[in-house]
């Protein structure tokens, strides 16, 4: 958000007219989105009951509560847990808090909801109107509203012996609804909209945003338009559990829109699905058979009040939020955009190495690294190992202490680039070996036979023995034997001991 101006409506207009015109992919059509997403929110408990939130690993028909499966009598309790990761939410998306909001019944009759109810907020959603900021776009896209819901439960059905299979586990776990006004140009803008989002949810301990495992789901809303013209229809394709799939929807609807509109038909306005398997939508239904949901206020919960006091404390507690670290990235440590979206997508896709590839790299840069060398080491050569092993950053063994004692054999010019890549691979294949990267590299060097370099050996001695060289710098000359003999030694009485006198002398008064 700090990074990004905010231009004039005008412009702005122009902007979006030239984005939706140059879409190569559909000159002269303008394609509208808006996006439901549902985010698991990862709370203990369950939005109103106190079985806990399961995993998909746990047996079915194992978390559940008589409120979760409607027994008649029970009562829903607020989880003030989810309350707080929604406030959070509301917090980091820029949106206001209301002070009072309420929970709905949304009837609609299907195996998978035992109530025959769901409970959401229809009429007065916890925050209303935010923003969030994403790469590629000076405007922000704005979210409408955020509220909380209860998930449903899971039916199977079962071809072979012909039955439905409930699992409860599911029902009554916390939901939160964010949903975006129809800011959305294209399916790449709709896909970095939920990989910015996701990125904020993780950030804030809100959601695992984990789209495999359903905690992360999206319906798109797409309309298309001539350019210049009035918007046209949406249709809403529901449950969308991939980018890849969500885009493809999108494409797919783009497509079907345009196509009905040159034939000179109209776009009904449809509820419909997606065909993993053809990469197609299909109708579900129609807007005149849409559900009659019969919103009434739950009766049995209040209103649920937020104070202004409670806003400001948990604004204290956000952590630094994606758009903030980027900004850090780029205005402090010097990383292009480019290079610094890189560490974060590397976070926003899986939670790395001592907590993420962000923090890592502030670890790294900790000890007055240059930053850029330390990314080109972190990025392209320690990443680039890790990926022709097949292996993501999440699996890097090498601690930020290891990995930047590395860096700085090279930097300090005690081991030539060259070199530091095979110790790096060396490195790679047996992380747990208790020897320093220093040690390692002098190894190298040494099984390098033939090709001894005294001054890396010089420039490594210094490194290695610290106490010596600062004794020597404060006037401690005789010490320069005790250095000199590490060199002899690791040379293997291979090295010149008058030139390596010569050279040690020389390295040690001209460094600090
Ligand atoms: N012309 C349009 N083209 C594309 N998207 C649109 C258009 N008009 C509205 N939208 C989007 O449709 C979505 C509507 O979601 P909302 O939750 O408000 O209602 P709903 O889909 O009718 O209800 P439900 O939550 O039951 O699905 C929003 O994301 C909004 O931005
Ligand atoms: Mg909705
Ligand atoms: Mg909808």
């Amino acid at each position: 958000m700090l990074l990004l101006s905010c231009p004039s409506r005008t412009s702005l207009l122009a902007r979006q007219l030239r984005r939706a015109f140059h879409d190569q992919r559909w000159p002269g059509w303008e394609v509208v989105i808006g996006i439901e997403t549902h985010a698991q929110i990862k709370s203990r408990q369950k939005l109103f009951s106190h079985s806990l939130s399961s995993s998909l690993k746990d047996p079915p028909n194992t978390n559940v509560s008589p409120f979760d499966a409607a027994f008649p009598g029970t009562l829903p309790k607020l989880n003030q847990e989810c309350v707080d990761l929604a406030l959070r939410t509301a917090i980091a998306l820029n949106s206001d808090v209301q002070t009072r909001s309420s929970f709905d019944r949304k009837h609609y009759f299907y195996p998978d909801l035992p109530a025959g109810y769901q409970i959401t907020q229809h009429y007065a959603p916890i925050a209303l109107s935010g923003k969030v900021y994403i790469p590629g776009r000076d405007s922000p896209v704005r979210i409408k509203q955020i509220q909380l819901e209860q998930d449903t439960a899971k039916s199977s059905f079962d071809p072979r012996t012909q039955t439905s299979n409930l699992d409860l586990n599911r029902a009554g776990t916390a939901l939160l609804e964010i949903v975006t006004e129809p800011d959305l140009r294209s399916p790449e803008e709709a896909g970095a909209y939920v990989r910015a989002l996701r990125a904020i949810l993780r950030a804030i301990g809100a959601s695992d945003g984990n789209m495999e495992a359903g905690s992360l789901r999206c319906d798109v809303n797409v309309s298309v338009n001539e350019v210049g013209k009035p918007r046209g229809t949406r249709c809403e394709v529901k449950n969308l559990n991939s980018m890849k799939f969500m885009q493809a929807a999108i494409i797919c609807e783009a497509r079907r829109h345009q196509e009905l509109y040159l034939e000179g038909a109209a776009v009904p306005q449809e509820t419909r699905g997606f065909n993993e398997d053809t990469f197609e939508t299909f109708k579900l239904r129609s807007k005149e058979e849409a559900p009659d949901y019969r919103y009434m206020p739950d009766p049995n919960l209040g209103v649920l009040f937020i104070t202004r006091e409670r806003v400001g404390r948990t604004k204290k507690t956000m952590p630094e939020l994606p758009w903030e670290t980027r900004d850090r990235l780029v205005h402090i440590y010097g990383l292009s955009e480019q290079d610094a979206d890189i560490l974060l997508n590397l976070d926003a896709e899986r939670e790395g190495h001592e907590g993420g590839a962000v923090v890592y790299f502030d670890r790294l840069c900790k000890e007055t690294r240059d930053p850029r060398v330390t990314f080109n080491w972190m990025v392209h050569e320690l990443l680039g190992r890790l990926h022709a092993a097949k292996l993501t950053f999440a699996d890097n063994p090498l601690s930020s202490s290891q990995f930047g004692e590395l860096v700085d054999l090279v930097q300090s010019g005690t081991i030539t680039g060259t070199s530091g890549k095979l110790l790096l691979r060396e490195m790679l294949a047996d992380p747990s070996s208790s020897r320093t990267p220093t040690d390692r590299a002098l190894n190298l060097l040494s099984a390098s036979g033939g090709e001894l370099d005294v001054n890396e050996l010089c420039a490594a001695a210094i490194v290695a023995l610290p106490a010596e060289a600062s004794a020597f710098r404060n006037g401690h000359k005789n010490v320069i034997n005790k250095i000199l003999g590490w060199v002899m030694r690791e040379s293997r009485g291979r090295a010149e001991s008058k030139n390596a006198r010569k050279y040690l002398i020389s390295l040690l008064e001209k460094t600090p």
